[in-house]
């Protein structure tokens, strides 16, 4: 199997290692200094469940250079979507897939309008990883899990393909026969992990314990439910109530990725998570103050802060 990773930071670089340590031929497209470092040092992994190096990895900045694969593996920031899927296009050939493990519930749209609905497979990741430095991912916690399924449900060659890939390189890995709600379902915990932890800029274990942020995580994570359920998405009737337990059980330190953008004065991307709910929300008829709220809160820092 053929493989491509189009952006291979935190999640691209931490998965596309795996599948290249497990014997996959992997390309990686990358740019700037992590490009640089990466050719010479080999990409690095630091993770709680080993250490890896890909000395010499096939890597481009250029994915004309590779041609059609059978999967891309597309893990850019929300910002860099369209541009990213526009950089794609020399990879994708009749019957390839592309699996988006970004966030939020907008990126399979996008791409589903670039490339056709039938050459998305639905995915979703957990893992909390970072570029160190360039060359170096760092994988925090042993948390690695991948959920990927097609759309219409069906236990495609190409599904179960990446499945046996994922088992072999040690990705713990499900497919989900109703990819669109674990979509969905991420992006609730998601917004309401990221609302509450980067505008308190605290941890989850202090959101939790005070009664009125533990009130905004659950008022950010009931509107994306009722918006979800505005578009068709079958949520259990206590989901909310289960991912309050869900936040309840978490390391008392652990954060969101939007939070450490926030304290590193990087780009946020806030604009793809509460911001999409609030759009969806006017857009349906929803009402969803909190997370417009959220969206008007953090957009100061939304650009990032200039040096
Ligand atoms: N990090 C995490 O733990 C998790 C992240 N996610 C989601 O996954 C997605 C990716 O996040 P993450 O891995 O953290 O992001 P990173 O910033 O670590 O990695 C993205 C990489 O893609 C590169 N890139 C962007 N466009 C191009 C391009 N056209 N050509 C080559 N390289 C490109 C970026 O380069 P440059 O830096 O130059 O822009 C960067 O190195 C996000 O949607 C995030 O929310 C989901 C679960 C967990
Ligand atoms: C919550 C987490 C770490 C899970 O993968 C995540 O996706 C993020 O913070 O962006």
């Amino acid at each position: 199997m053929k493989i491509a990773i189009m952006g291979s930071g935190g999640v691209g670089g931490y998965f596309g290692a795996k599948l290249a340590t497990a014997g996959y031929d992997v390309t990686f497209i990358a740019r700037g200094t992590h490009l640089q470092a990466i050719r010479r040092d080999g990409l690095r992994i630091r993770s709680p469940l080993g250490d890896l190096v890909v000395r010499q990895p096939q890597i481009t900045e250029r994915p004309g250079d590779v041609g059609p694969v059978d999967l891309v593996l597309f893990a850019v920031k929300l910002w860099d979507t369209e541009s990213a899927a526009e950089a794609i296009e020399p990879l994708i050939g009749p019957g390839t897939g592309i699996l988006s493990l970004q966030n939020g519930v907008i990126k399979d749209e996008i791409l589903a309008d670039r490339f056709g609905r039938s050459a998305v497979i639905g995915g979703v990741c957990y893992i909390a990883a970072a570029i160190g430095e360039p060359g170096v991912i760092v994988h925090t916690g042993t948390m690695q899990k991948v959920v990927f399924g097609e759309y219409d449900g069906s236990r495609s060659k190409r599904v179960t393909r990446l499945f046996d890939a994922c088992s072999k390189a040690g990705i713990e890995s499900e497919i989900s026969n109703d990819i669109r709600r674990a979509i969905w379902e991420k992006f609730v915990f998601l917004c309401g992990l990221s609302a509450t932890t980067a505008t308190t800029r605290c941890p989850i274990g202090v959101v939790r314990s005070h009664a009125p942020s533990r009130h905004l995580l659950v008022s950010v994570m009931g509107e994306v439910v009722a918006v979800g359920g505005a578009e068709g998405v079958a949520f259990s009737p206590d989901f909310v109530e289960g991912r309050l337990r869900f936040c309840d059980q978490l390391p008392h330190d652990m954060t969101s990725s939007m939070h450490h953008d926030l304290e590193r004065g990087n780009r946020l991307e806030v604009a793809w998570l509460s911001g999409d709910v609030s759009r969806r929300g006017a857009r349906l008829g929803v009402e969803v103050p909190y997370n417009t709220a959220v969206y008007d809160i953090l957009a100061v820092h939304a650009a990032g802060r200039s040096e």
